[in-house]
């Protein structure tokens, strides 16, 4: 494995989580970190104003309000592009943030070190220790969902300062360093615990969200034949019926019954009459597509397929390559091949389309299956819609 696969592999967030769950997550870290970034220029300028800095010293105390200013326009670019970004690239856009993320406490948690050796700093050495825990402590938590964040923030802050005491130890370095390992744990911990119950509630969203979308499409999806049922064709008719209206095109509603179901059933058996109807819900899987046609088991041994189509000789193509393709299927049922013919039906609306008729139109293709039925069945009838 390569290193920055390992990187990478360790960045990312639950993998049994979904992507959009983990994209929501990661837009929703990168808003609530954009929300504290202010805090680093603002708490510096005020230091730096309280504590005289810009006078005493105002080539450096420029300089450091300089960077970070820069910082704050680096992760406001970042910012404005993120959710494009995360929704592009989710591993890419992560490193950015982690990277940007950064620069706000190493900066601060150095100037704090650098605070207790360097004369022009030395007269802010208390309020930059206090802005420094305050903002690492409200960053941790603000981040914590993130588990990298949560590390990187109070050691990226506090470790610096806590070195520089370790090596160069001074009168307050007894107190200090416990003190700071006490702070530093005690945030890593509880910032732990806040995170394991982010991606608890996380992981269940995402089985609530599983669990309604499969309801979604049970509801919509006819057991026996895995096509879409009733429910999903009077959903979705109106829509197919307003896009043909406002396309100025024809649009046509077939019904198709199988001829003299009841004597398979009473014959062979339900079992086989059940594979009849499967297969039929195969053939016009194949022969039809959900970007053009609408089409469901209508109940029964019947289906009904609704369409744009170009004019009536189109829609008779339909009619007729259904029929006659369902002729010649052959079932395997036992062990002997089944056939069986259907009558289809079919009624064609022409421009202009109204909308808010499909009980009416659908009756009308069930007048034209009834008169294929009575011209001896295994044929296609169409009448016009008036
Ligand atoms: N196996 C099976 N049979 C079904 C199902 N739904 C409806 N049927 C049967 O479909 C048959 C429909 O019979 P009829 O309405 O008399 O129609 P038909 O025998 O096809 O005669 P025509 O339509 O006039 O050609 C009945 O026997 C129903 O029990 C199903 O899901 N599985």
């Amino acid at each position: 494995m390569r290193v920055k696969d390992v990187v990478l592999s360790w960045m990312a967030f639950p993998e049994t989580l979904s992507l959009s769950i983990r994209q929501q997550a990661l837009i929703e870290i990168e808003r609530r970190a954009f929300a504290g970034v202010a805090a680093y220029p603002a708490s510096w300028i005020i230091v730096c104003y309280a504590e005289n800095l810009y006078h005493a010293a105002p080539l450096p105390s420029l300089a450091v309000t300089g960077w970070f200013l820069v910082i704050f326009a680096a992760r406001l670019a970042l910012h404005l592009k993120y959710e494009r970004q995360v929704l592009r690239q989710i591993e890419t856009a992560r490193l950015a943030f982690l990277l940007l993320l950064a620069p706000g406490p190493i900066s601060l948690g150095a100037l704090s070190a650098l605070s207790l050796s360097t004369d022009w700093l030395y007269p802010a050495h208390d309020s930059l220790i206090l802005i420094t825990a305050v903002l690492c402590a409200a960053a941790t938590l603000n981040l914590c969902v993130d588990r990298i964040a949560r590390i990187l923030i109070p050691v990226l802050t506090v470790v610096p300062p806590a070195i520089f005491l370790a090596l160069a130890p001074d009168d307050e370095s007894p107190t200090i360093l416990p003190l700071a390992a006490i702070f530093v744990t005690y945030l890593i911990v509880s910032s732990e615990n806040i995170s394991r119950d982010y991606w608890t509630l996380a992981e269940a969203r995402q089985r609530i969200q599983d669990q309604a979308d499969s309801n979604r499409v049970l509801s919509v999806t006819d057991h026996l034949t895995s096509i879409p049922n009733r429910l999903y064709f009077y959903q979705l008719f109106a829509e197919k019926c307003k896009a043909a209206a406002e396309a100025q095109s024809c649009f046509a509603v077939l019904l198709l019954d199988i001829d003299h179901f009841k004597q398979i059933n009473d014959g062979l058996g339900h079992a086989a009459g059940d594979a009849c109807l499967i297969a039929l819900g195969a053939f016009l899987n194949r022969l039809l597509s959900p970007a053009c046609h609408l089409f469901a088991r209508y109940g029964g041994e019947e289906f009904i397929v609704a369409a744009q189509v170009k004019d009536a000789g189109d829609v008779a193509r339909i009619a007729h390559e259904i029929c006659e393709g369902i002729s010649m299927l052959r079932v395997p049922f036992d062990d002997q091949l089944l056939n069986f013919t259907c009558s289809v039906g079919y009624t064609l609306l022409t421009p202009p389309i109204a909308e808010d008729y499909p009980d009416r139109v659908i009756a009308s293709a069930d007048r034209a299956l009834y008169e294929a039925k009575r011209a001896g069945r295994n044929t296609v009838r169409g009448v016009a819609w008036q």
